[in-house]
């Protein structure tokens, strides 16, 4: 069921969610069965709940996996084409029986039965994604229909990790939900943010066209243990420069900002958005909000007060402020971020320290 409210803002509930009978079949099967004689003895396909995870060896997707597989009603298939993912994210639960890693380019189509689809396949560092452009709006584009294609053909109920870079440089701060952006369509981080605009945009057409079952949510900067130690983002930058002793690298003019949200309060709004009756988008994130200047003097305090700060040069189209409004997800999802800035750190430093072999000082 979707409406437009009076401000032209898409207001859609969806369906409820699918009852966790053993009876109940996938439309794939459905159809099979369609000609089938009524009174032929069918076996109970399974009750566990099938979750696919797009880009499950990622960061955020395999803290995912971690909380999913909690849960011993769940069956967890991981795809990954292992650009910024790696195996070693989910070494602990390799070989387990309710646990599928599959190496899988989302932008070739995948055929899988399925209850659920969480896709979050895109690298997510500026570096990364601007890397290989076409390949970025490809991924984001032809991934996400792929992805559609299968929650469509499958009856499976799909989740889009969108971004808050569908604002763009905004003009509104914080930003709502309601809030269209201003988003460059030509410049470096278009493959990356018009391709989560277009990936949104496939949701919505495939939910009023094909009744799928639709969730967005809106990430905002996320950080915590397992991001990769060179993926280029800023507080996996500062961590890794405080722990060399290298000089911390704030791109200039350091007043922009950034709302940093840890990677446990991401997931669990993740799960309660998917299990949940409202398509979103709805903004995950964390509204305490920081210039890079004040990060990295947060940075250089907790972990090496003898580093330097060091202004650099800034990238083309840097948002110059970001900040979630979570009214939404207070109201729709009961939800809002629990560890703070201060909290956060300190996990993630040790994570780093482990990883980059630095040992703490005494
Ligand atoms: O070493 C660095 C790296 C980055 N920065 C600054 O830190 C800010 C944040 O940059 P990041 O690269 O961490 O991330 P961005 O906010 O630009 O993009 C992110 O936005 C939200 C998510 O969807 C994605 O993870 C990512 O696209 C920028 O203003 C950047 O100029 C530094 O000051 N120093």
């Amino acid at each position: 069921m979707a409406a437009n409210s009076s401000n032209g803002e898409q207001q859609t509930t969806s369906k409820p969610p699918p009852l966790p009978s053993p009876l109940r079949f996938s439309k794939f099967f459905q159809d099979i069965f369609a000609d089938m004689n009524p009174n032929t003895l069918v076996l109970p396909v399974q009750s566990n709940m099938r979750i696919l995870v797009t880009g499950g060896a990622g960061f955020i997707g395999s803290h995912l996996v971690d909380k999913l597989m909690e849960n011993e009603k769940n069956e967890v298939t991981v795809v990954d084409n292992y650009f910024t993912g790696s195996k070693d994210n989910l070494r602990k639960w390799i070989g387990h029986p309710r646990f599928e890693l599959i190496r899988h380019d989302v932008t070739e189509p995948l055929l899988i039965e399925v209850d659920q689809i969480y896709h979050l396949a895109c690298p997510a560092s500026p570096i990364f994604y601007k890397y290989n452009p076409v390949k970025t709006i490809k991924t984001n584009v032809i991934g996400t229909l792929n992805m559609l294609g299968l929650a469509k053909r499958v009856g499976a109920r799909i989740l889009l990790t969108s971004t808050s870079e569908v604002y763009g440089d905004p003009l509104i701060h914080p930003q709502p939900e309601t809030y269209w952006g201003n988003v460059n369509p030509i410049g470096v981080r278009s493959c990356y943010d018009e391709g989560k605009r277009v990936a949104e945009t496939l949701m919505f057409d495939y939910h009023r066209q094909h009744g799928i079952e639709i969730r967005i949510a809106r990430i905002f900067n996320t950080y915590g243990p397992r991001m990769n130690i060179d993926d280029g983002r800023v507080v996996s930058n500062f961590i890794a420069q405080a722990l060399r002793g290298e000089s911390l690298t704030v791109q200039k003019p350091g007043t922009q900002t950034r709302s940093f949200c840890y990677v446990s309060d991401m997931v669990d709004g993740l799960i309660r958005l998917m299990e949940g009756e409202n398509t979103g988008p709805i903004n995950i994130g964390n509204p305490g909000e920081f210039t890079m200047l004040e990060l990295a003097e947060t940075v250089k305090e907790l972990i090496n007060p003898e580093v330097e700060i060091k202004m650099v040069e800034n990238t083309p189209d840097d948002p110059r402020q970001r900040k979630p409004d979570i009214a939404k997800a207070k109201e729709l999802l009961g939800w809002e971020p629990k560890v703070k800035l201060r909290e956060g750190l300190p996990l993630m430093e040790e994570d780093f320290r482990l990883r980059l072999g630095v040992t703490k000082k005494i």
